[in-house]
């Protein structure tokens, strides 16, 4: 089976974690990351989870699954070591939710992909189930080639790309300069500053072709 990938903005949208073990630990983190409104329904939770609870990061329900807990989610993460309270929680879900399930995808309507995050980079890697170690290894192999450096470089980028946005220049030319500002030398943190400092002389630098 393959997916359709996207990107969703999860900011203060509920989300419901069922289960508060190593792999709900692993998608708390990253739903935290993401600014959504995060709920943890388990008895227990795991060292990892704690940090979050305390700073009020997330609410923790201490009990076991309802269906009630699960009414109002956008989003509906089975992630119990119990199969049979994962199959439930798929089943009380209405088909208007988006749902995982970490022990059976196949009753889920979504999976979790390794993702490399650098900056506004986002590099996500799936197999559709095929092998996620290999997925970690493909996410783990290209976070070299795009290292720390591309936060910086994503934020230099899309300042750029914002200001050409409102500047009265024709589309053509704002074309021809989002193209060259991928030129090599732009990734250095030096570049980046004299073009941000003085950026009107640098579009100048590459004026529009009157014939093109
Ligand atoms: C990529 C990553 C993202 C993440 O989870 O964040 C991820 N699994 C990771 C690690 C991992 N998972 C497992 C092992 C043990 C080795 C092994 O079994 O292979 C390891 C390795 C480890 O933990 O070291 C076991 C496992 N995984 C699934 C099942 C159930 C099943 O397949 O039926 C079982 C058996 C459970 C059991 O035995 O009961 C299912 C899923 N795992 C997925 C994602 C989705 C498919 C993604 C894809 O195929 O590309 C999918 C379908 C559903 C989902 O969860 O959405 C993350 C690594 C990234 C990172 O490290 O950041
Ligand atoms: N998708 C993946 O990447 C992946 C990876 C490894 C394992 N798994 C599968 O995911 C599941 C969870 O694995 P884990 O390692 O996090 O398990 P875990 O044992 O670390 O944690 C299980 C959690 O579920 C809670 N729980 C149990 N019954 C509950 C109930 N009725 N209501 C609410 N919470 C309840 C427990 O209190 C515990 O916090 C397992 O089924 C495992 O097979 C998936």
């Amino acid at each position: 089976m393959s997916h359709y990938p996207i990107n969703l903005n999860l900011t203060a949208k509920k989300t419901v974690v069922i289960g508060g073990g190593r792999v709900a630990s692993r998608r708390i983190a990253s739903l935290v990351q993401a600014n959504a409104d995060v709920t943890v329904v388990s008895p227990q939770v795991s060292q990892a989870v704690y940090p979050f609870i305390r700073n009020r990061q997330i609410t923790w329900h201490q009990k076991v699954f309802e269906p009630e807990d699960i009414i109002d989610a956008f989003i509906v993460i089975a992630a119990t070591n119990d199969r049979a309270v994962n199959r439930k929680i798929a089943e009380s879900a209405g088909s208007h939710q988006l749902v995982n399930v970490a022990s059976q995808p196949e009753l889920g309507n979504f999976e979790f992909p390794a993702v490399l995050n650098r900056g506004r980079l986002t590099i996500s890697v799936s197999t559709s189930g095929a092998s996620p170690i290999l997925a970690r290894k493909i996410r783990d192999s290209l976070s070299k080639k795009y290292d720390e450096t591309y936060d910086a470089y994503l934020e230099f980028l899309f300042t750029c790309r914002q200001r050409l946005k409102e500047s009265s220049i024709s589309l053509k030319h704002k074309n021809k300069i989002l193209h060259e500002l991928l030129d090599p030398k732009f990734h250095d943190p030096r570049m980046q500053e004299k073009v941000t400092a003085a950026f009107d002389s640098f579009i100048n630098q590459y004026p529009e072709e009157p014939f093109a």
